[in-house]
């Protein structure tokens, strides 16, 4: 995602070329543009760290759990308030989500991927999709979206965690 900063009319979040985004990249890139900039580098692995700004992948990360977790807890038959509620908070987080580039993206790939409200499986479905469309783009594994509950919900057989 580096170099792709321009912000769209549509982003809520602005970005200045004078300041890099540190959500927008890896952790290793953005102590990179920091040395550059002549500011005080921060230190290998502090990305990691929970007291430390989030980068990309701290962020992708945690917004996915977010986001499918949700998606595991949703009513199995969403009343049509509910519905409604899910439609705008996938909208509203289409234009929040603090990494601009991969927000943009992400509104892309939403006007032709209408989301699936109408049930649990279906919105979980919904977002494995949406997850392995980021994985696409970022030349990752895809992700069975078979086995989205024993991931999100029921944990896997073994009792093992990635
Ligand atoms: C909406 C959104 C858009 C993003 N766009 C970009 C972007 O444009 N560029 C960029 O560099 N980063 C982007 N990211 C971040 C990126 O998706 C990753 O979170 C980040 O690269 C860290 O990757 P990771 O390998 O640690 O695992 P993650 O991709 O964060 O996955 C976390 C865990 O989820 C599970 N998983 C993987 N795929 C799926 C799936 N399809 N369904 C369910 N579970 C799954 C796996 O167990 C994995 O360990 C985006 C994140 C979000 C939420």
């Amino acid at each position: 995602m580096e170099g792709r900063h321009a912000p769209a009319d549509t982003d809520p979040i602005p970005t200045s070329p004078a300041k890099p985004c540190r959500t927008c990249v890896d952790f290793r890139s953005w102590m990179k543009s920091q040395r550059t900039r002549g500011e005080e580098a921060a230190r290998p692995g502090d990305a990691a760290k929970y007291g430390c700004p989030a980068d990309s992948l701290a962020l992708g990360r945690g917004t996915w759990r977010l986001l499918h977790t949700m998606a595991a807890y949703y009513p199995d038959q969403p009343s049509s308030q509910q519905q409604q509620d899910m439609r705008s908070f996938i909208t509203l987080f289409s234009k929040f989500y603090p990494c601009p580039p991969c927000a943009e993206d992400f509104r892309e790939w939403l006007k032709t991927n209408t989301p699936k409200v109408d049930s649990r499986s279906g919105l979980s479905q919904w977002f494995c999709e949406a997850h392995n469309e980021v994985n696409k783009k970022l030349q990752k594994p895809l992700f069975d979206c078979k086995r989205i509950n024993e991931r999100w919900l029921d944990g896997w057989a073994d009792g093992s965690c990635d």
